[in-house]
């Protein structure tokens, strides 16, 4: 790192941690920032997982030995900070030209899909040393992302050419599941670090194998600013609660929705017949189904976590692209992300396994694209398809975009949820932000 970057980081510290000065007060803490690739060295190392493939099967034998270290109850955990899980992790872009390689895209921004990969292993690592124990060196737990409850963009492009900072706490814990806060900034032309995305994730413990839940240290708040965040975490889980209980799949839509799903079918109605079955697209509009777009991997060693499954942040970024990709071609214009938001990881995906993406603009207005990608996994000798994951991106495009209707019943709700996840998103207000947007 140049010089006067490294200066600035330690200047800017209380302008990261929001004034709590969490790095200097941690017990836990890793006292230098990390460099991006040592987390996943970290995660290595804290779960001992096998650096050659054909060994898998005995490192997880290994790991069903840590299982008597794991708590009986919560209540047996000593409690934590939120200061022994902060971390600061650097992704020295403007230095280092292999890793700027990696997350440079074509029109020279940053690749938000690496950022995503990012973001899901730093999240666990925050996790871990949380619940770090001092008397054993591997960790009995298996850390898992469940949620990727919100990512808020305050800008819409990044710079492949400046060093990029992220920081992350554990916020609030329930049982088994932490909620994670991570923060990402880059190093602006004025030599500070900006905030550029905030983002909350949710993991969940799980035993030494990967089969069972597993309790986690309790975390005290230490102050005021910590106590809130606390009491938002409970808030948060309550707002999941109430949207997971009101989901279009278990409930009708509302009244108002109703009104919204009939008069979208009215506009449709060709005048000249009077007739419920001759449908006519009204102009500046594309039928949902015009919009989809399918892509298929297969799903490599190469990729797996710790646990010999499926990285989180590589199903993210495998998402991510073919989002991109679904609201470029309907936009017609470069869009640019500006929340993701509600990524439930419902089942994990294997090794082996072939994922199924499939993606379509669901809802829009004015410059705002909504995209969804629904993910699916089949193995390799069954042809038993399995939803793994569904993600929702809201994305921005430099031009007014066409309006979207949907055809049929289903596409009817799929318009619905888009619109509540387009609703329930801050970005308009985030971009609005009182700083530059161009570097
Ligand atoms: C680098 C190392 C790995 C990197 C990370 C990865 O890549 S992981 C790879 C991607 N992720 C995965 O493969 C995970 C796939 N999903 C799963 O395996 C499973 O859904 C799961 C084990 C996470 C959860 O299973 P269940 O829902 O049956 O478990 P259970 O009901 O006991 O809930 C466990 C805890 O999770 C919380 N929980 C469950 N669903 C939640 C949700 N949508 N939002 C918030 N919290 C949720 C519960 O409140 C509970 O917390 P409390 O007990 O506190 O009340």
């Amino acid at each position: 790192m140049k010089r006067a970057a490294m200066r600035l980081w330690t200047l800017n510290k209380g302008l990261l941690t929001g004034g709590r000065g969490l790095a200097q007060e941690s017990q836990y803490k890793i006292c230098e920032p990390l460099h991006i690739r040592q987390v996943r060295d970290k995660l290595r190392e804290i779960v001992g997982v096998s650096a050659i493939w054909r060994d898998h099967v005995k490192a997880m034998e290994e790991r069903k030995l840590l299982h008597s270290f794991l708590a009986k109850s919560q209540k047996a955990l000593p409690p934590r900070k939120m200061s022994d899980s902060y971390i600061e992790v650097l992704l020295p872009l403007g230095t280092d030209h292999e890793l700027r390689d990696k997350y440079v895209t074509v029109q020279n921004t940053v690749r938000f899909g690496r950022i995503l990969e990012d973001l899901d292993s730093l999240g666990v690592l925050v996790c871990y040393m949380h619940n770090h124990n001092h008397s054993i060196k591997m960790s009995p737990l298996s850390i898992v992302t469940v949620l990727v409850d919100k990512i808020d963009m305050c800008k819409h492009s990044l710079s492949p050419e400046q060093d990029i900072k992220f920081t992350g706490h554990v916020s609030w814990v329930g049982k088994t599941s932490m909620e994670v806060k991570m923060k990402m900034f880059q190093l602006h032309n004025d030599d500070k670090y900006w905030p550029v995305l905030d983002a909350t994730f949710v993991m969940v413990a799980r035993d030494s194998e990967n089969k069972g839940p597993a309790f986690v240290n309790p975390l005290i708040p230490e102050n005021k600013e910590e106590e809130e965040l606390f009491t938002q975490g409970e808030l948060n889980k309550s707002r999941r609660i109430a949207f997971s209980t009101s989901s279009l799949l278990k409930v009708a839509p509302s009244s108002e929705e109703r009104n919204i799903i009939h008069e979208l079918f009215l506009n449709t109605l060709d005048p000249k017949t009077i007739s419920f079955q001759s449908r006519i697209l009204p102009p500046k509009a594309v039928w949902m189904e015009d919009t989809k777009l399918k892509s298929l991997d297969i799903c490599h060693p190469q990729e797996r976590n710790i646990f010999n499954r499926i990285f989180g942040g590589f199903l993210m970024r495998k998402a991510y692209e073919l989002a991109w990709a679904t609201a470029c071609s309907f936009g017609g214009s470069r869009p640019y992300v500006v929340t993701v938001d509600d990524i439930m990881f419902q089942k994990p995906v294997e090794v082996g396994s072939m994922l199924f993406l499939s993606s379509q603009v669901c809802f829009t207005q004015d410059n705002y694209i909504q995209v969804r990608v629904h993910s699916e996994v089949a193995s390799l000798d069954s042809r038993e398809h399995m939803t793994t994951n569904v993600f929702h991106f809201t994305f921005m495009s430099e031009k007014e975009v066409p309006l979207i209707f949907p055809k049929t019943y289903g596409e009817s709700m799929l318009y619905l949820d888009g619109q509540r996840h387009f609703k329930s998103m801050s970005a308009p207000v985030a971009l609005k932000k009182d700083y530059p947007v161009e570097p």
